[in-house]
């Protein structure tokens, strides 16, 4: 009966909803179009953007920065975040997700709730959790159970949502990172309350018109991980790390592709402010819809700047808590839907699923497993002598870390191998919208190049020329400077007679300099290295020149 029904639906493709069906009132809390007519009264009127004030502000005393804003509130930030698994198949079911299929291409029975199906969990998804938890310095549950998340949206195939309530497989663990340099740096800790398992819904696509919705399911079944903060964070910027460091660590774990734009990391970040000094929390609101950190960091500061305002405006009644959507176009957030007080999801525990037990000798042995994370990378970069703003840049992405420490296991060693990585290789790939390991230069090669230049066996500007060829075409440094006899040049009878001659070719210029013009030195060194082909050894080269230029004859 079930796969009777399946091939039915599954051959329409897309399911045609009406949209009156769900446009009730008493419907789920999640009906994110519903409400979302319901606009807070102007309250932005009179308000201005976090940006517009710093903007202005340096052209009038009248405005106020978001510090001034601030002054006397402190603004409260924890966030929720839902990390999609790199799973091969779904969590309940043998489906594959693949993000970009079809609509409705990659469902069965199980994942859109037939009547008589079943659901068997993937142990991935066990094995991916515990790797995030331990990652996350959580405590694990022995033993965790699913719970039904019950309520209504017609992207919820079975009426409910398979998740964790009140025992989640981890809690009580903490994130620590680094703030940015450029923002006055620091090291925090943010407090991780828990991590649950739990599956996602499918994806409604609403008609233009506005009178239908269609329903892929293809998400649905997807197994996530909701990581849900402590409410440790004070400003956008924090969150917007927090974040950023959530995303690393299931990068380097491998437990997801962390990409924000597709959805394999959405965070839910709820903000409240209290006068400075109080210990009650101030009413909190959910933002939701932001797809960048810079977003979330942008949002944050507006809405503590609303917030704070209205304290200030004695209309602190007006701050409700609400779901409130981040409007990129406007930058601003508005309302989406008013919380009255708890939603009732009516948990209970899911009665198809068996608990979830994980021996001690298990996770000893995912323990051991993990990679080195990148709490762990930047303080050894940071023992090595290296600055925090090469730390932060080397340890922000997994794949140019594995290359830098490549490079250093080739015996390079490592400021030299961190300017090369952020200077010019760094700028190559920003141009060419390239990965590190997108392209051909190996660690190995850029070891060997700097050894190259180190022993003096090419000069700096033609290890730049290298750099580029082994870039774009791979090869091997000394083939290369075989082939191209780069080798510097380093005779000093040779670069003398280079000197001379191009002394000799550029007598106004010598007359001028020796009247007083003693910029042109660096006119000459060009000429010269030009001659050289870029071989010449710049040292020996400058000082034959300066002596050959202060000489009477
Ligand atoms: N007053 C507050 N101000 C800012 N953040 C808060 C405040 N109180 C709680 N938080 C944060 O809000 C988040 C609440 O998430 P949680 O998943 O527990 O509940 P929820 O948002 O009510 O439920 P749901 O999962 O249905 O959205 C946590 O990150 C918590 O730290
Ligand atoms: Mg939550
Ligand atoms: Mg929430």
């Amino acid at each position: 009966m079930a796969s009777v029904l399946f091939q039915a639906i599954k051959s329409t493709y897309l399911m045609l909803y009406p949209l009156n069906i769900f446009n009730r009132r008493h419907a789920a809390p999640f009906c994110t179009w519903q409400y979302s007519q319901i606009q807070t009264k102007a309250l932005s009127e009179g308000f201005q953007k976090p940006n517009e004030v710093q903007e202005k502000s340096s052209h009038s005393t009248s405005r106020k920065t978001p510090e001034q804003i601030l002054d006397g509130f402190e603004a409260i930030i924890g966030i929720e975040t839902h990390v999609q698994l790199s799973t091969v198949t779904k969590a309940f079911c043998s489906c594959r997700y693949l993000y970009g299929s079809p609509p409705n291409t990659t469902i069965c029975p199980v994942c859109m709730g037939l009547p008589g199906t079943l659901p068997v969990l993937n142990s991935k998804v066990v094995d991916l959790a515990v790797k995030l938890a331990l990652a996350l310095n959580c405590e694990l549950s022995l033993t965790s159970k699913f719970d039904r998340k019950q309520y209504f949206y017609p992207d919820l195939p079975k009426g409910y949502q398979i998740s964790q309530f009140d025992i989640p497989i981890a809690t009580k663990g903490f994130i620590e990172l680094d703030l940015p340099v450029e923002f006055g740096g620091g090291h925090r800790r943010f407090g991780i309350t828990r991590v649950h398992m739990e599956e996602d819904a499918g994806k409604l696509l609403h008609s233009e018109t506005g009178s239908y919705s269609l329903v892929d399911l293809n998400r649905a079944g997807v197994p996530l991980l909701e990581v849900v903060s402590e409410p440790d964070m004070r400003s956008g910027l924090e969150a917007a790390e927090y974040a950023a460091e959530l995303q690393r660590l299931v990068r380097y774990l491998g437990v997801s592709n962390g990409n924000m734009q597709e959805g394999s990391l959405r965070c839910d970040v709820n903000v409240s402010v209290r006068p400075s000094g109080q210990s009650e929390f101030g009413t909190k609101v959910e933002i939701k819809n932001m797809n960048s950190f810079s977003a979330m960091s942008r949002a944050i500061d507006y809405e503590i700047s609303r917030q704070v305002l209205l304290h200030n405006q004695g209309q602190s009644d007006q701050i409700v808590q609400e779901t409130r959507l981040w409007e990129e176009g406007h930058q601003k957030t508005e309302t989406m839907r008013k919380k009255e007080g708890l939603a009732d999801y009516r948990y209970f525990p899911e009665p198809d699923l068996p608990e979830v037990v994980l021996k001690e000798e298990y996770i000893e042995n995912t323990r051991q497993s993990l990679p080195e994370l990148p709490e762990e990378k930047r303080r050894r970069y940071e023992k090595m002598g290296l600055n925090m703003q090469d730390v932060l840049f080397l340890a922000n992405d997994i794949s140019v870390a594995s290359f830098f420490d490549s490079t250093l296991e080739y015996g390079a060693e490592a400021k030299l191998a961190a300017n090369w990585i952020m200077g010019d290789i760094a700028a190559y790939l920003k141009n060419e919208h390239l990965a590190i390991d997108e392209v051909k230069l190996t660690p190995q090669e850029l070891a060997e190049l700097i050894a190259s230049i180190k022993s003096g066996t090419i000069s700096g500007k033609i290890g730049k020329e290298i750099l580029f060829e082994l870039i774009a075409k791979g090869g091997s440094v000394k083939e290369i400077i075989i082939e191209k006899d780069l080798v510097q040049i380093v005779d000093e009878g040779a670069i003398e007679a280079m000197v001379v001659k191009v002394l000799s070719e550029n007598p106004k210029q010598l007359e001028q300099y020796r009247g007083g013009k003693t910029k042109l030195q660096g006119y000459f060194a060009g000429q010269i290295m030009e001659a050289s082909k870029g071989k010449a050894n710049p040292m020996l080269l400058n000082k034959i020149l300066s002596e050959k230029l202060n000489s009477k004859s």
